[in-house]
């Protein structure tokens, strides 16, 4: 938590050295209040005893009270106002930093963290460190300051008096002490517990079809079941805990006003408490009232000392974020991809092992692609097609070899440099909520409309959107849900081709389209991507059948590259996947 702090802004500083000035004020303020009380019992005792009326007097004393009064109100409104803006623009400036921070997570921490918490991270726990900086600011300076002084003052008055009220502060902090023992391990768990609800929660809505479809709903009811109970439970026990505080603290207050009633009592009549009984009584008031003053002050410091360790648990969770140095990130000296007219991409003896795993998915891979090229990746499911192209964009850094682009390993160039020359089209046809102008516009930011209608007409999306009632403004809902899987994935084809990149990756981008489709999309396809460099995956012989370089995959091992009819004739592997799919006329005749 307290590393956190770094992140505070400099002109919080100011602004907590004024909540300091403004709180040692309002605390000898609001103990004057019980001095001035004391004065006007006094003052009652002395008009009985007297036979003058202290009416004047008294009313004097009650409008200074007034007064005094105000300025304590006035000024926990400005300590509140400040605090709530300090805590609410830190933690503005924390979900920012987290924000861009996860922006910049490669796929590696994304796993290692899990969507689930990080989702937890950047909004429970934001707002756990939300109330206790806030809290923090409202009652660290108030609580001690207000203890010291209290005590200060009542030891003045009378030493005796006193002694019950330092007993209850132990009996107090005894009390705090063991609850926050048992407390404390329990927060930490708790946030755990809700990452772990949060990820139920997301599977199941996300996959709500599939469970519905598998009649699944009470499998997955008694999975959210146990997870709910389980943070349930937890929660109860800490709550039932800090529940017993407030009647332990009530019968310690009350215990405490009974005492120094008593002990007055018995100083009174021995007269040793003012100079006569009337001001013994003020004395006595005085006395209780100081006494639950210091004990909520007590109160409230071991409450943030228990507080405080619960933001402290979720502080941490944030600053494991904060402080994780993404394993993919751009060189201290970053070279720029030659701009030539003819790119050329590169796999030199290329590895790579996913973290924690303890053998390589990919092995030593090599080939080259140019320009106008179009190389596909074919291979049995699980064979490491997807892991290749995910190596290109840096979504993982590859473990030994290297990837060149013009010459230049791609880890020596900047990541947004190496994305500009990327056209990245993924399996799963991916649309943000908008209208289909702002999901092509991710890809171009400026594209004209002529450029969108353009890149629609070559992804075979033009005449469903056109036939939209709001063409290119048509709605797209949250994850595209509102588009079948083909015109998801046209859209998103679309999406790329208007950046116009020199590199093009489809990840399996074609499964979802019938086959006359797909034919014309790859035709039309052929002409916008002549410069470019194609990567395709994708299980269909017939998608890739015309590419110039196809490389097979086995076990993450190249088992053989070359041209349809190449492979054909001496890959076995590549035979076998062929002649399942399409009759031997089809695949010869294709190939010529
Ligand atoms: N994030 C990951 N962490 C660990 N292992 C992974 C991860 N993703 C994939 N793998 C493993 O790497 C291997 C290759 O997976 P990959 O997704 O590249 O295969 P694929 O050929 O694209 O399969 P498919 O055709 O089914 O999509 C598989 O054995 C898989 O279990």
């Amino acid at each position: 938590m307290i590393k956190l702090f770094k992140y505070f802004k400099w002109w919080y500083y100011p602004l907590i050295l004024l909540i300091l000035g403004l709180t040692l004020i309002q605390v000898e303020v609001d103990l004057a209040l019980i001095d001035y009380m004391r004065e006007i019992i006094t003052l009652v005792g002395l008009a009985n005893i007297t036979g003058q009326s202290q009416t004047t007097a008294i009313l004097e004393q009650g409008l200074e009270m007034l007064g005094i009064s105000l300025l304590s109100i006035l000024i926990t409104i400005s300590v509140y106002y400040i605090s709530s803006r300090i805590g609410a623009n830190f933690v503005k400036h924390l979900r920012k930093r987290l924000y861009d921070q996860i922006q910049g997570f490669s796929l590696e921490e994304i796993n290692e963290f899990q969507t689930s918490s990080l989702i937890t991270r950047s909004t429970n726990d934001i707002t756990q460190v939300q109330m206790v900086v806030i809290m923090l600011l409202r009652l660290a300076f108030t609580a001690p300051i207000t203890a010291v002084r209290a005590i200060m003052k009542i030891i003045d008055i009378d030493l005796t008096l006193s002694m019950p009220i330092a007993i209850a502060i132990l009996v107090i902090v005894l009390m705090i002490s063991t609850i926050f023992v048992f407390v404390t391990p329990l927060f930490s768990k708790v946030q755990t517990m809700t990452d772990d609800l949060n990820q139920v929660t997301r599977e199941n809505l996300t996959g709500l079809r599939v469970v519905r479809a598998h009649n699944a709903e009470g499998y997955e009811h008694s999975k959210f079941r146990k997870v709910n109970d389980k943070l349930t439970r937890t929660n109860l026990i800490v709550n039932r805990l800090m529940q017993m505080l407030m009647p332990g603290m009530m019968l310690v207050m009350n215990g405490v006003s009974l005492a120094v009633t008593w002990m007055a009592a018995v100083l009174i009549q021995n007269q040793s408490l003012g100079s006569n009984p009337l001001e013994g009584i003020a004395i006595q008031s005085q006395f209780s009232i100081y006494g639950i003053r210091i004990l909520f002050a007590f109160m409230t410091l071991t409450m943030l000392f228990i507080m405080v360790p619960r933001g402290a648990v979720s502080g941490r969770r944030i600053y494991e974020v904060l402080n994780t140095t993404p394993k993919v990130k751009d060189p201290v000296n970053p070279k720029s991809i030659p701009d030539q007219q003819a790119v050329e991409l590169k796999f030199n003896d290329v590895c790579f092992k996913y973290p924690g795993a303890n053998e390589c998915v990919l092995e030593n891979i090599s080939f080259t692609a140019k320009a106008g090229q179009t190389v596909a990746f074919i291979g049995s499911t699980g064979s490491g097609k997807s892991t290749i192209i995910n190596l290109i964009p840096r979504f993982y850094d590859v473990s030994n070899g290297s990837i060149e682009i013009n010459g230049v390993d791609i880890r020596d160039v900047k990541q947004s440099d190496l994305l500009d020359h990327i056209g990245y089209i993924p399996q799963k046809g991916l649309l943000f909520s908008g209208d289909i102008t702002s999901n092509l516009r991710i890809g171009k930011p400026d594209a004209t409309e002529e450029e969108m209608i353009e890149a629609l007409k070559i992804a075979q999306a033009y005449d469903f959107v056109m036939e939209k009632e709001n063409g290119l403004n048509a709605e797209v809902a949250q994850g595209g849900k509102n588009f079948s899987g083909g015109q998801r994935q046209r859209l998103c084809i679309a999406r790329a081709i208007i950046k116009k990149p020199k590199i093009y990756i489809f990840d399996d981008s074609f499964s979802a389209l019938d086959y006359q489709t797909d034919r014309k999309l790859r035709t039309a396809l052929k002409e916008q991507t002549k410069d470019s460099i194609n990567f395709i995956v994708a299980q269909r012989i017939g998608t890739i059948m015309n590419a110039d370089q196809i490389i097979v995959l086995d076990q993450g091992r190249a088992v053989g590259i070359g041209t349809h009819q190449a492979l054909l004739k001496d890959n076995k592997v590549y035979q076998e996947m062929a002649y399942s799919q399409l009759s031997k006329e089809e695949l010869e005749n294709a190939s010529l």
